[in-house]
């Protein structure tokens, strides 16, 4: 049997801290994480209250979960973030970088001083956070262009499209293919080919905002999702686009074969039911571009 001697030391040994806190957010006790590679010494933090040393945002989330784990009395799992300077009262010695946190609420079968209380365990989980953020970014990015690819494109224009239906803000969409690129390659080889792609690319990346989307949609195939964007200004940016393309791309030129790219462009219109009907459109504006003798914009 383990006696109370030993009982205190396995709480002091928990590896990740264990705190006791009340309904209003008082901290009653906490236990383990004294390993100040990954936690800030929280002792110091007993007898206070949650509302009282944090910002109220964050704060009222606290709270928030303590009344879950409460009210549901079952396993509350919530991942956040916070540093030590989010919250009055933690020392400095300890991680300098805020810290993502996994929290496992419970709800405590005891009062303390006539207060029903949680155990609030809260595990640094900031490795397989930045972990998973990089993972994220790496399975939306196209590998060769850095651009973004259609996984992500198809998920902003999910977005882009509830705010169209909501607030009748409209995203327009350029879909563009290169000319020639199979001549090109067999003629100046696939890295030329490559060296191509990467132009474009770079062109769409200082072309666009911070809210438009450009992705590598498929070999040489890409589309621009301007958001809050309107048909003639999206016609006047695939203007801008196709003189830039026309310039940068003349040096891939091979003989009377041009190193140009086909342009379809369209906008998000109320008859249509889903960001693919408008993708559609866009396909077709660009298909008719090819068939009128390529190098050029065809808006639909
Ligand atoms: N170098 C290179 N070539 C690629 C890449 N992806 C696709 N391609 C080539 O791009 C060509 C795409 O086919 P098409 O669009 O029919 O070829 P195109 O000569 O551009 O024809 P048009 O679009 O009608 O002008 C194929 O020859 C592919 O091999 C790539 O990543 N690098």
């Amino acid at each position: 049997m383990i006696n109370v001697e030993q009982m205190a030391a396995v709480l002091e040994a928990l590896p990740d801290p264990a705190f006791i806190l009340s309904r209003s957010g008082k901290y009653v006790a906490v236990f383990g994480g004294s390993d100040a590679r990954y936690y800030h010494d929280g002792t110091g933090l007993i007898g206070l209250y949650i509302p009282d040393l944090i910002q109220p945002e964050k704060s009222d989330w606290f709270l928030k979960q303590i009344d879950r784990a409460l009210e549901s009395r079952k396993l509350v799992v919530e991942e956040y973030e916070l540093s030590n300077s989010d919250v009055k009262g933690l020392p400095n010695e300890g991680p300098e970088a805020p810290i993502w946190f996994e929290g496992r609420i419970q709800a405590l079968n005891f009062l303390v001083d006539g207060e029903e209380v949680v155990l609030w365990v809260a595990s640094n989980i900031s490795e397989r956070h930045a972990l998973e953020i990089k993972l994220r970014a790496l399975s939306d990015t196209d590998q060769l262009t850095g651009l973004f690819n259609r996984r992500k494109l198809e998920r902003d224009l999910t977005l882009h499209y509830d705010k169209f239906v909501r607030y009748s803000v409209p995203t327009s969409i350029l879909m563009f293919d290169l000319d020639n690129l199979k001549k090109i390659n067999d003629s100046k080889g696939h890295h030329v080919g490559d060296e191509m792609i990467l132009t474009v690319a770079n062109a769409c990346r200082s072309a666009i905002r911070k809210t438009d989307t450009a992705c590598r949609f498929g070999g040489d195939e890409f589309v621009i999702a301007l958001s809050n964007t309107g048909h003639d200004h999206a016609h006047l940016f695939a203007q801008r686009l196709n003189q830039y393309f026309r310039k940068e791309l003349s040096r891939f030129n091979v003989g009377d074969t041009f190193a140009t790219a086909s342009i379809g462009v369209t906008t998000m219109i109320s008859a249509d039911r889903s960001y693919e009907d408008t993708l559609k459109r866009a396909d077709q504006a660009l298909y008719k571009a090819k068939g009128l003798g390529k190098d050029r914009i065809v808006s639909l």
